[in-house]
């Protein structure tokens, strides 16, 4: 009976659904006179412009306040310049951002780099991972980790590795818990869990690689140097860039020792994993039998442990800080299946994104909801008579860089508004009354189709919710992020009891990802009468 009412439910929905991505989807083909001047903007002074109220805001940290603020005010689609030359595009529509990623961003879809890193890496030619790859470079390798990491099956790679690691960091936990309460610095600790797990995927299951003492220094050194890139570059933020580094400032030099650190010692530990290849049966010896590069197999899985780093890091804490005050949702947890603990994943990630927004540069003249957008990049390659697969392979990485390209082609091509980034507003939209009933509130049943409570909430739209983004250039971590920390979201509830011992409200700052606001302290105890099948 109960299945059947859900199939019916299913059947019902689809059409609604359809029918409502099929106008946005559709209005890309009609013809539309609207342009970016006439999608809203808040008029101020000229020159100012928005400066003042961006800075009063909490400039850069509130990012995602302001930006979901100005949403209220001028609607789902705004433009605004936030201190640069160039209007930026922000959308909060999921189905604008659906079509966006799913229709428009092209075949090799180009995002907005973190200027810092681009400086660094036009500095000293460092090769990196997928994220800073663009072009067919990007794409021949992307459909290889796509293989291994989120077509289906791959979490036989993944479950192993994932698995023993999140049961050792639990292991630490209980003895740490043995004579009573326990305090940890959990953001080092879950920086140092993701870079655990992550070097177990590359080793495998059955390695007999197995790490000493000189290798646990090397890992906690690693996971302290990736920590920091986050924090410098974030100082680096609202700084004059260029000036930093020509001065070679302390916070340029902080920031580059950082990454050289993370990059010297994240390509050491793939390394030592590809001398010993024949040993282990993880990701890094599936690439090396598949005839892909040593090069190549550094630069890709060396960046995946930073990029796993923070996420996982301040997503987990997010959802223990979520659930540290929600005694019958903890109860729930350890009274019922694993899904629950993806529906409390689901709903800790749609309330804090730790990627606020996404960015994309459209490659063509495109209709987004009501307005034609002339081509981020398409422009700019015609005057250089270049192609655009070469120019998005050799340049296309900051704004920066756009507008270097845009000043060259001088009298034929001035307004910098043509260089149009479009950023998806995921903060926003997962807050989104319309889109999510009671919003603001942690309600992890929402995601569960079966459960009565659902009924009171008459918004939900799963979409609005996009932590991993979508398509083609959407997280290649996806499955590894979320085996991990629905691993270890039920371990800790099922073995601890834990609170907040902040006396001060915690609230979200942006910080490259989103962070908050203060150390959260969560003290953990042992809860005792765990129960025997779900407990290590
Ligand atoms: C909760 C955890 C995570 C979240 C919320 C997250 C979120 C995201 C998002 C939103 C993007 C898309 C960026 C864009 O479209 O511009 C992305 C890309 C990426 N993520 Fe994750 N991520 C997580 C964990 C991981 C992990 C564990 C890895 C390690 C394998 C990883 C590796 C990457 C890489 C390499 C990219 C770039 C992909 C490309 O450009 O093709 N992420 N992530």
């Amino acid at each position: 009976m109960k299945t059947s009412i859900l199939i019916m439910h299913q059947i019902k929905r689809i059409p609604i659904h359809k029918k409502i991505f099929n106008k946005a989807f559709a209005s890309n083909f009609v013809e539309c006179s609207l342009t970016i001047d006439d999608i809203p903007y808040r008029r101020t002074f000229p020159v100012i412009g928005t400066k003042l109220e961006f800075i009063a805001s909490g400039s850069g940290t509130k990012l995602h306040e302001y930006i979901d603020h100005r949403h209220k005010q001028l609607g789902p689609v705004f433009r605004e310049k936030l201190g640069g030359d160039a209007d930026l595009v922000f959308v909060s529509d999921p189905l604008l951002i659906r079509t966006l990623l799913l229709n428009l961003e092209g075949k090799y879809p180009a995002h907005i780099l973190p200027e810092p890193w681009v400086l660094y890496e036009n500095l000293y030619g460092s090769k990196r991972g997928l994220f800073f790859m663009n072009g067919e470079e990007w794409l021949e390798n992307r459909r290889i980790m796509n293989k291994h990491l989120l077509k289906e099956g791959s979490e036989t790679l993944l479950e192993g590795p994932v698995k023993t690691t999140v049961r050792k960091f639990i292991q630490k936990m209980k003895y740490a818990t043995e004579s009573g309460t326990f305090v940890p610095n959990l953001e080092s600790e879950f920086y140092r869990l993701s870079i655990d797990v992550i070097v177990a995927v590359i080793l495998g299951n059955n390695s007999t690689i197995k790490p000493n003492k000189d290798c646990e220094a090397l890992l906690t050194n690693f996971s302290e140097s990736v920590k920091k890139i986050f924090q410098t570059t974030t100082t680096l933020y609202g700084l004059p860039l260029h000036l930093c580094q020509k001065f070679n400032l302390k916070v340029w030099r902080d920031f580059k020792e950082s990454v050289d650190i993370s990059l010297s010692l994240a390509h050491k530990i793939v390394g030592e994993v590809l001398s010993n290849r024949h040993h282990s049966n993880g990701l890094v010896k599936m690439l090396s039998d598949e005839k892909v590069s040593d090069e190549n197999i550094k630069k890709i899985i060396g960046d995946f442990v930073i990029a796993a780093a923070d996420t996982t890091a301040y997503t987990s804490l997010w959802t223990l800080f979520l659930l540290s005050n929600q005694e019958n949702t903890k109860a729930e947890i350890r009274s019922r299946d694993k899904n629950y603990v993806n529906y409390i994943l689901k709903e800790s990630m749609r309330l804090y994104p730790v990627a606020p927004f996404l960015t994309r540069i459209l490659p063509t003249e495109s209709v987004l909801g009501s307005y034609k957008l002339i081509a981020g990049l398409y422009l700019v390659v015609k005057m250089l008579n270049i192609s655009i697969e070469m120019f998005c392979r050799k340049h296309i990485s900051s704004v920066h860089t756009i507008r270097k390209y845009s000043a060259i082609c001088g009298n034929y091509y001035k307004d910098v508004n043509n260089v149009t980034p479009i950023i998806a507003s995921i903060y926003t939209s997962g807050r989104d009354e319309n889109n999510f009933s009671e919003a603001e509130k942690f309600l992890p049943y929402r995601w569960d189709r079966n459960d009565p409570r659902k009924k009171k909430l008459q918004n939900h739209t799963s979409f609005a919710s996009l932590p991993f983004a979508l398509g083609a250039r959407s997280c290649i971590g996806k499955k590894l992020a979320i085996l991990q920390i629905t691993e270890l979201i039920s371990q800790i509830v099922d073995n601890f009891e834990f609170k907040c011992l902040n006396k001060t409200e915690i609230k979200a700052n942006t910080s490259q990802v989103l962070v908050p606001s203060t150390d959260i302290k969560l003290e953990f105890s042992r809860f005792e009468s765990a129960s025997k099948d779900r407990s290590i």
